[in-house]
C-alpha cells in the first residue's frame, strides 16, 4: 500500500516536476549542496492499517506525510503509493493517483469564503462530478462528523473543533484510500480531539488506510496502533 525503500530527501536538491523524465545525473546535481532532512527511510504500511508518525519538532514528520502525499518526490530511494512507484509514474497517472489520497493538517485550511457545503463539495467538483450527483455525498459526509446543521456556516463562524471535522469530512468525501493527517488534534481542545481521532479511527475501520503525524506521546498511548518514530529525519524503531 505504502512502501518506502532506502528513501532520503534534501530540501536543497532540484525538485523536477512527478512524473516529469529527465536525467538521474541531473536529478542527483545540486543535491548534496545541504543535509538530508529524511535518511535511509525503509518501511512498509500495509492495505488498511492504521499507523501514528510519531517524533519531536523538525524530526521531518510533515516532510515524510509530503512524499506520501506526492508533494515531493524523494532524493534517492523508492516511494511507492497505492501500488505505483512514484518515480517511475508518468505525469497523466499523478491525479488520478492524488484523488486517492485524502490530508488533514493541523491549521484546517479551508477556504474561508466557502460554506461547509461548498469546501466539502470542492475535491468532488474539482473532479468534475456533476452538480446533481455531488449533493447526497456532501451530506452524507457532513451527517458523518456530525455538521449537518452547519451546512451553510463559513469557516471563520466555526470553532476549531468544527473547522478539522470539516477538514475531514472534505479529505474523505472522494473515499480514498490513503488518508494523511498532519497533526490534525494540534489546535483543539481534549473532547475535540478525541472526537477528530475517533473519526479518523472509524475511516481505518472501514477499510482506509491511515497515517497520523503527531508529536505527541500522550495520544498515542491512548489509541493503541503500530508507531513509526523519526528522530533528525531517521526512523528509530517503534513508541
Ligand atoms: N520547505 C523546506 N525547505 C527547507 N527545509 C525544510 C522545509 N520544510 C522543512 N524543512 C526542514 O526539514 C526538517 C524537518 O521538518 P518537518 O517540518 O518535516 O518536521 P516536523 O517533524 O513535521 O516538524 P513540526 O512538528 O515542527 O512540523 C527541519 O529541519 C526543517 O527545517
Amino acid at each position: 500500500m505504502v512502501r518506502f525503500s532506502e528513501v532520503g530527501l534534501r530540501y536543497g536538491a532540484p525538485q523536477r516536476p512527478l512524473g516529469a523524465r529527465r536525467g538521474e545525473a541531473a536529478r542527483q546535481a545540486g543535491a548534496a549542496t545541504r543535509p538530508e532532512v529524511l535518511r535511509d527511510l525503509s518501511f512498509t504500511l500495509p492495505a488498511g492499517s492504521f499507523t501514528w508518525l510519531l517524533g519531536a519538532s523538525g524530526a521531518g514528520k510533515s516532510s515524510l506525510l509530503r512524499l506520501m502525499q506526492l508533494a515531493l518526490r524523494p532524493t534517492r530511494g523508492t516511494v511507492e503509493v497505492l501500488g505505483l512507484d512514484i518515480g517511475g509514474a508518468r505525469r497523466w497517472q499523478l491525479p488520478h493517483l492524488r484523488r486517492r489520497i485524502g490530508v488533514v493538517f493541523q491549521d484546517f485550511r479551508l477556504l474561508p469564503h466557502l460554506t461547509a457545503f461548498d469546501n466539502v463539495a470542492l475535491p468532488l467538483r474539482l473532479a468534475g462530478r456533476p452538480e446533481g450527483q455531488l449533493r447526497a455525498d456532501v451530506l452524507e459526509m457532513l451527517r458523518w462528523v456530525g455538521l449537518d446543521s452547519r451546512l451553510h456556516a463559513l469557516p471563520p463562524e466555526m470553532s476549531g473543533g468544527e473547522q478539522q471535522r470539516v477538514a475531514i469530512a472534505r479529505a474523505v468525501v472522494t473515499r480514498p484510500a490513503l488518508l494523511l493527517a498532519d497533526e490534525p488534534t494540534g489546535n483543539l481542545d481534549a473532547p475535540q480531539a478525541r472526537r477528530v481521532l475517533a473519526l479518523v479511527g472509524e475511516m481505518n475501520r472501514l477499510g482506509t488506510t491511515v497515517v497520523v503525524a503527531t508529536h505527541s506521546q500522550e495520544l498515542v498511548a491512548r489509541q493503541p496502533a503500530p508507531a513509526l518514530r523519526l528522530e533528525g529525519g531517521r526512523l528509530v524503531g517503534d513508541r
